[in-house]
């Protein structure tokens, strides 16, 4: 279970927000909302302990995360803004590399199998500046299908996709929701995720 309680974020001068509170269970999934520059960014990167807040705290099973560190970055999988990906490296190469830095074990196989399914069958040797947009964010998400991490927090996942892989992206995030994971997401696309029970939170 995930929950923050009267978080505040404050960037320079200006404070982003404040009073923030919200409890992820199992099979939940929270969306953020709100407007270019309202800080859902900056909120998911704090969920994950990459930015600390001035105030308030973040909490993985009870424990403030900044005293679980490994424990709980072993449970997390972030897909930020940008895809971090290499673009010398073919799909294949990062997601195996991707892999080895969290410390996973992902045999080959199982790494195209994961690329399969996100679409990019015969683009697996191929380096990744060939690739377009769209094949990049695949290539990141690619990452959803072999790593078994309870809590997502996805930023603008759906950037730059076709209409059928957001439809399958949707599916997966539905599909780990009803396994019991939990997902923290933001998205300024008008998307249908097959979630059970949604929380909203909108920074404003
Ligand atoms: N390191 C930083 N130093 C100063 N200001 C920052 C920093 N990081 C973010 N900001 C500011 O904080 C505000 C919130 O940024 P953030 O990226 O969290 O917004 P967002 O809600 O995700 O926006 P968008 O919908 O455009 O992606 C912005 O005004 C941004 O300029």
């Amino acid at each position: 279970m995930l929950e923050a309680s009267n978080l505040e974020c404050q960037r320079g001068e200006r404070r982003l927000f404040s009073r923030i509170g919200f409890r992820v269970d199992g099979g939940e999934m929270l969306f953020l909302q709100g407007r270019n520059g309202a800080g859902k960014t900056t909120l998911l990167r704090m969920i994950c302990g990459l930015t600390h807040p001035v105030a308030g705290e973040i909490r993985w099973k009870g424990e403030p995360i900044g005293q679980l560190g490994d424990e709980f970055r072993e449970e997390l999988c972030y897909l930020g803004h940008l895809n971090a990906i290499k673009e010398e490296l073919t799909p294949l190469e990062n997601l195996l590399a991707s892999a080895h830095l969290a410390g996973e074990a992902l045999s080959e196989d199982d790494a195209i199998d994961a690329l399969e399914a996100v679409g990019l069958a015969g683009r697996e040797d191929l380096a990744c500046k060939y690739l377009s947009q769209g094949q990049k964010r695949r290539v990141a998400l690619s990452r959803l299908v072999h790593e078994k991490r309870a809590l997502w927090v996805l930023d603008e996942p759906f950037v730059a996709l076709d209409v059928a892989a957001v439809a399958w992206l949707a599916g997966l995030i539905g599909a780990h929701l009803q396994r019991g994971g939990m997902a923290v997401l933001t998205t300024h696309q008008a998307v249908d995720i097959p979630a059970g029970a949604v929380k909203e939170l909108k920074l404003s």
